[in-house]
């Protein structure tokens, strides 16, 4: 399973990250106390080792804005978190190929059924709280969650109490940012011992 690392802000995330080696890292543009600049993602980015993609983490974002950033090489994959509509996805398809994480809050199953047939590469799973768009550390029930075609991230309160039953939900890949941080930064040892979780070893 792919394991994802979103909200890094700092040289010494991006640092812990390498040594952790997750699939991805997110770096949130959108309205956050995890929100960087343009010029910090492109920072963090030159620091990210090869092998780890960037993706970026929007809410009705302008396309163009986002397209540049692709083209620049500071992400490589787009995260919608704003319940972007069809016209928008359809806008932003036509500026950059790059693969799109669209993020459902999931209060029911219908909320998944509503996106399935957007153009989407993969679909994003996560808590559906009121007046937050991500990153609330809040677990959703998965039970919910029934037969998806896409593949997904599951996100939204993982952390190394509940990785192992979310090891066991059908995720393409595990999204994490608060159970990864201690007093609202990142911290090294749990990004290590959710690394060595998903890959089967012993932390
Ligand atoms: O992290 C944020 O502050 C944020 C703000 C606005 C939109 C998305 C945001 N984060 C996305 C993520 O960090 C994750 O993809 C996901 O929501 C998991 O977060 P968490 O529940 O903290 O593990």
């Amino acid at each position: 399973m792919k394991l994802k690392f979103c909200g890094l802000t700092r040289k010494q995330d991006i640092l812990a990250a390498n040594a952790a080696r997750p699939d991805y890292v997110g770096f949130v543009f959108a309205d956050s106390r995890r929100r960087v600049t343009e010029e910090q993602a492109a920072r963090l980015r030159a620091q990210l080792a090869p092998g780890i993609q960037a993706v970026g983490v929007f809410v009705n974002d302008e396309p163009e804005r986002i397209a540049a950033l692709v083209n620049a090489g500071v992400i490589d994959l787009v995260q919608l978190h704003g319940g972007e509509n069809r016209a928008y996805l359809d806008r932003l398809r036509g500026m950059t190929g790059a693969q799109v994480l669209y993020a459902v809050r999931v209060g029911a199953y219908a909320d998944i059924e509503r996106v399935k047939d957007y153009p989407v590469e993969f679909l994003l799973l996560d808590a559906s709280i009121k007046g937050v768009c991500g990153g609330s550390g809040h677990t959703f029930d998965w039970s919910l969650i029934g037969a998806v075609e896409k593949p997904y991230f599951l996100a939204g309160g993982l952390n190394e109490s509940n990785l192992p039953l979310a090891l066991r939900t059908g995720a393409y890949a595990l999204d994490l940012s608060s159970g990864i941080e201690t007093d609202s930064v990142k911290d090294e040892t749990k990004m290590r011992r959710v690394a060595a979780l998903v890959r089967g070893e012993q932390p």
